[in-house]
């Protein structure tokens, strides 16, 4: 099942191996420029997915990422995310959003490819700034942009221990690796709907947000208990952004043996969900089984009465699955109304986050509010 996990080891001899070349005969060096094919070469069409038998695929309306590979592509997005409609001045505003296009960059799967360069992306917020606008939202592209960066520099420094079960840290953990418990995470199927509309966007799209991603690698490592590698090497099966520095260097932050400073982090999934999909909406998009069911109640079923599931024509354990794990802290954002026709989701005071609350979340994943730290 880990494989791969030999990958790192083959890349460096692959490697060594192309510079001892290099070394031996010089002319395998990378040439300047490419020689033209012979005269009269006939260099054929590109074959089609269909001279292989297979269909174009079909995305799904609702993809967050309804785009084409290539750098043309990657250009018009970024021309269309700065230049034609200014959405980078807002982007601490908007990229803990979870539906849409348009909440993040989604530079990540082209730059995971190669299509375009962290660099050109810098250039341009920097032209952007000076001839538009330098506001907190430009600088925090950058500064998602360095993160990329460190956990390169991670990967470099620690090579193959990305890999490890006990990580960076060489902390033992008793990873469990319950095949139940990790399928219904996989498939959507665990009970706890934030969880299963994220896993479902992602197994559908190849995508998910990075609040998502967030949640439900905290939600595998830390309610679950199931081994981090597990969970890594699913987003690295269907991600369209996978990236081995990137992908490995969050899980193991995620699951606390990366080099998180805060100890224990967990995050509460019912808090998130409210936190972020405060109405649910991102739920009835994934989850359409609990689609009849207003508002944040969506976000903890097992907490409706039984009458308030028959009218939304749900039972649980049949039409959706019972939480294959509750953790206590949830309760702490559900107002058990038994008698009542729902449960009131509790977000705590007031209404749900500010566009101004919601630009610092997520600052404190990566960085811990205890200086002592
Ligand atoms: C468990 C987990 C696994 C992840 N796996 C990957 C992965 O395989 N490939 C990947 O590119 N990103 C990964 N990320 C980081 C992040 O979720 C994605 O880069 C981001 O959601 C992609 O959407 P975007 O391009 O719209 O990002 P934006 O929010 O627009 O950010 C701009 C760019 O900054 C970089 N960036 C943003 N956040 C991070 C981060 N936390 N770590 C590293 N770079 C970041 C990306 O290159 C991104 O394109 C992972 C995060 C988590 C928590």
């Amino acid at each position: 099942m880990f494989n791969h996990f030999r990958l790192p080891d083959v890349y460096t001899q692959f490697r060594k191996a192309v510079e001892t070349q290099c070394q031996v005969r010089p002319s395998l060096q990378m040439p300047d420029r490419l020689k033209s094919l012979p005269a009269g070469f006939e260099e054929g069409d590109i074959p089609t997915l269909q001279d292989f038998g297979q269909e174009d695929p079909v995305t799904d309306p609702r993809s967050a990422f309804p785009c084409s590979g290539g750098e043309t592509q990657a250009l018009q997005r970024l021309q269309h995310y700065f230049w034609d409609t200014n959405l980078v001045a807002s982007y601490k505003d908007t990229r803990n959003g979870l539906i849409g296009m348009d909440y993040s960059t989604k530079f990540a799967p082209w730059l995971a490819l190669g299509c375009i360069s962290p660099r050109y992306i810098y250039e341009q917020i920097k032209k952007y700034e000076r001839e538009r606008t330098a506001n907190q939202s430009t600088y925090w592209v950058i500064f998602e942009l360095l993160w990329r960066d460190y956990f390169r520099f991670v990967a470099l420094k620690y090579g193959s221990k990305l890999f490890f079960p006990k990580g960076l840290q060489d902390k033992p953990v008793p990873w469990k690796k319950d095949p139940k418990l990790f399928d219904a995470w996989k498939e959507g199927r665990t009970g706890v709907p934030f969880v299963d509309a994220n896993m479902r966007e992602l197994a559908v799209t190849g995508f998910m947000s990075n609040r998502g991603r967030q949640n439900v690698a905290s939600f595998l490592t830390k309610d679950l208990g199931i081994d981090w590698r597990m969970g890594a090497e699913w987003f690295e099966y269907l991600l369209v952004d996978y990236d081995v520095c990137s992908n490995y260097g969050n899980w193991l932050y995620s699951a606390g043996i990366g080099n998180d400073p805060r100890e224990n982090r967990k995050f509460n999934m019912i808090k998130q969900g409210l936190d972020y999909d405060v109405n649910g909406d991102y739920i009835r998009l994934w989850v359409p089984e609990l689609q009849n069911i207003q508002g944040g109640d969506v976000h903890a079923p097992w907490a409706l009465s039984n009458s308030a599931l028959a009218h939304a024509g749900i039972t649980l354990g049949e039409t959706y699955p019972l939480p294959i794990v509750k953790a206590p802290e949830w309760s702490r954002h559900i107002n058990q109304k038994p008698d009542s026709g729902g449960f009131a989701a509790r977000r705590g005071k007031g209404p749900s986050l500010t566009p101004k609350q919601h630009r610092n979340r997520g600052i404190d994943f990566y960085f811990s509010r205890n200086k002592n730290v």
